[in-house]
C-alpha cells in the first residue's frame, strides 16, 4: 500500500524548516549511500548527525508519535532518524531498493519495513522529481504538497525522476514495524479506520463496535512483535 498522509507538517512549519534548509551546508549525497544505490544516487543531503538535522528530525517524531492515521498505517516499533535530501541541476536517484538493515546512531540495528517521504518543497516550486514506486498495480507517480508525507513499503523498487528545473527538497526516512507483514498490517490499518467510522456513526458503546474492536486488539496480539 502507498499511503500518502496530508498536512503532517502545517504550512507555517514547512516554511521554517525551509528557511533553515535553504541556507545550511548541503554535501553529496553519496557519502552515506552504499553498494548499488551509491552507483544510481545524485542528490544532495545534510549531515545526519548536525545540529539542524537532529532539531528538524526530532521536531518531525514528534508530530508522526500523535498522528492517529499515521500510527495506525504504520504501528512502528523503530523510526530512523529523519535524514534530509535536495535535489536540484538535474539529480536525481536512479531505481533500487532500501537497505533491509540500517545503523541506529545508538549502535542499534533495524528492519527496515517502510520508507517515508516527507515532501518539503510544493510541486510548484520544481519540474520532475517525481518519486516512481513500482507496485503489483504498476509503477505509481507520487509528488505531493509540502507538509504531506508518502508511507510505502521498503521492499518496493523505487527512484526519483530527474529535476529539471528548481529544487526537490525533503525528509526521508524508514520505520520497523511492530507487524513486519505489508498484508497484514494493512489489514490491521483498513480494520481501525472502519472501526474508527462506525464509532462515530454508532458510538462507542455499540455492540459491532465493541466485537471489532475486541477483534482488532486480538489480532494485533497474534500478528505484532514488541
Ligand atoms: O527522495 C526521496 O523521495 C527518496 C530518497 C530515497 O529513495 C533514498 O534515499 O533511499
Ligand atoms: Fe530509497
Amino acid at each position: 500500500m502507498l499511503l500518502p498522509i496530508n498536512n503532517v507538517l502545517d504550512k507555517k512549519t514547512v516554511e521554517q524548516f525551509r528557511t533553515a534548509l535553504d541556507k545550511t551546508t548541503w554535501e553529496d549525497g553519496k557519502i552515506t549511500a552504499g553498494g548499488q544505490a551509491k552507483q544510481v544516487k545524485v542528490n544532495q543531503q545534510i549531515q545526519d548527525q548536525s545540529d539542524l538535522a537532529i532539531e528538524l528530525g526530532n521536531h518531525i517524531l514528534k508530530v508522526l508519535g500523535r498522528h492517529p492515521q499515521f500510527l495506525s498505517a504504520a504501528l512502528p516499533k523503530k523510526i530512523f532518524p529523519p535524514k534530509f535530501n535536495r535535489y536540484n541541476n538535474a539529480d536525481h536517484y536512479g531505481p533500487h531498493v532500501d537497505n533491509a538493515i540500517m545503523h541506529l546512531p545508538d549502535h542499534q540495528i533495524m528492519r527496515t519495513d517502510l520508507s517515508c517521504t516527507l515532501f518539503l518543497s510544493d510541486p510548484k516550486e520544481y519540474d520532475g522529481g517525481e518519486l516512481v514506486i513500482e507496485t503489483t498495480y504498476g509503477a505509481q507517480q507520487v509528488k505531493l504538497a509540502a507538509g504531506d508525507l508518502i508511507l510505502y513499503p521498503s521492499t518496493s523498487l523505487h527512484q526519483v525522476l530527474k529535476v529539471t528545473k528548481g529544487a526537490r527538497v525533503c525528509s526521508f526516512f524508514w520505520l520497523e514495524s511492530m507487524v513486519r507483514d505489508n498484508q497484514q498490517r494493512e489489514m490491521l490499518y483498513t480494520l481501525d479506520q472502519s472501526i474508527q467510522t462506525l464509532t462515530i456513526e454508532r458510538g462507542a458503546d455499540d455492540n459491532e463496535v465493541r466485537h471489532l474492536t475486541g477483534i482488532y486488539h486480538n489480532l494485533i496480539r497474534l500478528w505484532a512483535s514488541s
